[in-house]
């Protein structure tokens, strides 16, 4: 999706005659929100070569950006010192970049995915959402509480785990691994989500395994079922910062494994007919329960997007939005009724 009418050219060899002719403006990858650069650092390392007009995001992913010099002469100076080499000026980000060409004009598309504003609107079974789940005073304590203990960085945003570590590689955790007791800082939501009308009685503790994630703005996470051998049934994940939508997914063709990914993007499942999509906003300070069907058949996915669209209403996503995520770590196999989407049933 080009926001500056411009795209990524399309690739080929080297040195065939189809390359983009040189012009103004360049296409930029590794390089973007995603990986920590503004738009703004972006222009000031590029100015060092010529009069730089605009700089603008290539596609959803925020780690692909449009640099528009006034002068192609200048694009040519940037690219030839810019391309393949650890830029100086941008932490020592190795660039890749290439002539761009100019986007085609959008294929029609159908009417944008409607947002709900509550649960009850999104309608999946076992999906709750609780807003003003904590105060504007709590938000900030939290914040300041996560924000003094050390960040474990991955490609696109930083995470923190507690009680057990999650292994990103097996989508699962180490149960004979135990960190410790969640911290006291979330004493407080413990003693709330038990509350919670949703939630069924418990005799034991409800959850002791929380993983913190931090998303720069622009930065979504890909569709996704919580392993089901990994954790029990009742998901909690507490939005802090900034707002997000939340799409949720049903394949009916489904399994537990990812749906294939396109490019690394979530294409081929957008343009699965099949595919059924409903969204939810997700405002700072809710509590979102994830449970039965909408945790086990339902594939959870937060788009790449900076701006969304809720209710013909243009929200900007924040600097950053920061989830408290609580699960319960399953000893033993999972039993759930949903056979197709569980890794403990499958063969
Ligand atoms: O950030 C969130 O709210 C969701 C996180 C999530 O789905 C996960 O960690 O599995
Ligand atoms: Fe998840």
């Amino acid at each position: 999706m080009a926001k500056s009418g411009y795209t990524r050219p399309p690739l080929i060899a080297e040195d065939t005659a189809a390359r983009p002719a040189p012009s103004a403006v360049l296409y930029v990858a590794n390089c973007g929100p995603a990986v920590g650069l503004t738009d703004d650092d972006v222009a000031a390392a590029f100015g060092a070569y010529g009069e730089v007009e605009g700089v603008s995001a290539a596609d959803d992913s925020g780690a692909r950006v449009i640099v528009r010099f006034r002068e192609p002469a200048a694009a040519g100076r940037a690219m030839a010192e810019l391309h393949g080499r650890p830029c100086g000026r941008l932490a020592g980000r190795v660039l890749h970049i290439r002539y761009s060409v100019p986007a085609a004009p959008k294929a029609p598309v159908g009417v944008a995915l409607p947002v709900a504003l509550s649960s009850s609107e999104l309608g999946i079974p076992g999906i709750h959402l609780v807003e003003e789940f904590v105060t504007a005073a709590e938000e900030q304590e939290l914040l300041a509480a996560v924000d003094t203990r050390p960040w474990k960085r991955l490609a696109k945003r930083r995470v923190q785990h507690y009680g057990y570590e999650f292994l990103y590689e097996t989508r699962n955790v180490d149960s004979k691994q135990f960190l410790g007791e969640l911290p006291s800082f979330v004493s407080e939501i413990l003693n709330k989500i038990v509350t919670l009308p949703s939630v069924k009685n418990c005799t034991t503790k409800l959850v002791d395994q929380l993983t913190v994630n931090e998303y720069p703005c622009g930065v979504g996470l890909s569709p996704h079922i919580d392993t089901h051998s990994a954790f029990e049934e009742m998901i909690f994940s507490l939005s802090l910062a900034g707002p997000c939508i939340m799409e949720f997914r049903q394949y009916p063709k489904g399994s537990w494994h990812a749906p294939s990914m396109v490019n690394g993007t979530d294409e081929a499942s957008i343009q699965d007919p099949q595919c059924i999509r409903k969204a939810v906003f997700l405002p700072p300070r809710s509590m979102l329960l994830m449970s039965g069907e909408g945790r086990y058949a339902w594939h959870h996915y937060i788009p790449h997007h900076k701006i969304d669209d809720v209710a013909g209403q243009v929200i900007k996503r924040n600097s950053r939005r920061v989830s408290f995520t609580f699960r319960k770590v399953r000893v033993g196999l999972c039993d759930c009724e949903y056979g197709q989407f569980c890794d403990s049933q499958s063969k």
